[in-house]
């Protein structure tokens, strides 16, 4: 490796009040918790976190709030050795806040309220791509997709790396986010999001995308459901659905599976990664560990599925421990994991 990969994330950074339940509230259900915690988050900022605690140097562009929570977030980040000078402070807009529910299994539901990173705007999203020396640009979709836009565009007239996250799920393929998916290189989905955007695949005409052969299947030989917001994950198995999503413009997609690891495709072919056997705690911040270990070692040259099988690692060990930032793994860590050294030694 020559030197430490050097990573730009333009995302999120929310506040994350988190209660543990014993069972995810039915709609109109009040279900009594256990321990509450207020803890730094947001896609954005961990995946920044993240990428720095496996050793890339990391600068983040964001928005906060002009309120205690942006001050915070700013210093979490920092603490952790990500440059923040381009996490600027909105006027008149509060910092973005996740509520979020994990049930005893380590299962999640998350509800955000975007608030300052739904403002954060192109032109600052273009200036950040263009104003730094970094081999890889970071994105996921809790900031506007045509911010995403400006700086994917950018970022690839550069030659940069351009690794999109596509989570929280897309609702709809529209023309911007088919124009923000055909400038991304590696594309990252979980079950849910694979599903909505092979859903909206399907329904373009002439997108080429397998027929259904009516079983709904999973993503993963049926194990899951893969439903997301009513929406049937159609594909047979995970690598299969990665590989009919290269269609929608990135050269290299993959696909995570949860506690059935990954599959992936890119132009040397299809493949699939087991995870590795942990004891699963909180599944909250595993498939942020997981985006940024992949975007670090494809930036660094890694083949896809060896990038993928030391992002399963990360993502393992995200699951071991509670929290979103607090749970993410060190690369030293990740290493031991991939060496054989079973989770939780250190
Ligand atoms: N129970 C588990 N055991 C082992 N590895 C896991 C487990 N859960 C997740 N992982 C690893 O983390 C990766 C990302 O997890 P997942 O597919 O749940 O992503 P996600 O839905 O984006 O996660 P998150 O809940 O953090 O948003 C998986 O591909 C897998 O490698």
């Amino acid at each position: 490796m020559s030197g430490p990969v050097r990573l730009l994330v333009v995302g999120s950074l929310n506040m994350d009040l988190t209660v543990t339940v014993p069972r995810l509230p039915e709609c109109g259900e009040t279900v009594l918790g256990g321990d509450a915690a207020r803890t730094p988050g947001g896609k954005g900022a961990n995946q920044a976190v993240a990428a720095r605690r496996l050793g890339a140097e990391v600068r983040m562009v964001g928005l906060v709030g002009d309120d205690v929570f942006g001050d915070q977030l700013r210093e979490a980040i920092a603490a952790e050795g990500v440059d923040v000078a381009g996490v600027e402070t909105a006027a008149d807009a509060a910092t973005g806040l996740a509520m979020i529910m994990v049930r005893s299994d380590g299962e999640n539901a998350i509800a955000v309220a975007p608030g300052a990173n739904a403002a954060l705007g192109p032109d600052t999203a273009r200036d950040a791509a263009g104003g730094g020396a970094e081999k890889a640009l970071l994105l996921q979709l809790e900031i506007p997709v045509d911010a995403c836009e400006a700086a994917a565009a950018e970022a690839r007239r550069r030659g940069m790396l351009v690794v999109l996250n596509a989570a929280p799920s897309p609702r709809a393929v529209d023309a911007r986010m088919a124009r923000l998916l055909r400038l991304v290189d590696l594309l990252i989905v979980n079950e849910g999001e694979a599903a909505a955007l092979y859903q909206a695949l399907r329904r373009s005409p002439g997108s080429g995308a397998p027929g259904h052969d009516g079983v709904h299947d999973g993503l993963h030989d049926g194990v899951h459901a893969g439903v997301q917001d009513g929406v049937q994950a159609p594909g047979r198995d995970g690598a299969a659905v990665a590989e009919a999503l290269r269609s929608l413009g990135p050269d290299r997609v993959v696909v995570t599976l949860g506690a059935d690891g990954a599959a992936g495709a890119g132009p040397d072919g299809t493949f699939r990664v087991a995870a590795f056997p942990v004891t699963a705690v909180d599944a909250v911040g595993a498939g942020d560990a997981f985006c940024a270990a992949l975007a670090i070692a494809v930036a660094d040259g890694t083949s896809l599925p060896a990038a993928a099988r030391r992002a399963c690692a990360a993502g393992a060990l995200a699951v071991t421990r509670r929290g979103a930032q607090g749970s993410l793994p060190r690369a030293a860590d990740v290493d031991a994991l991939l060496a054989g050294e079973p989770a939780g030694r250190r």
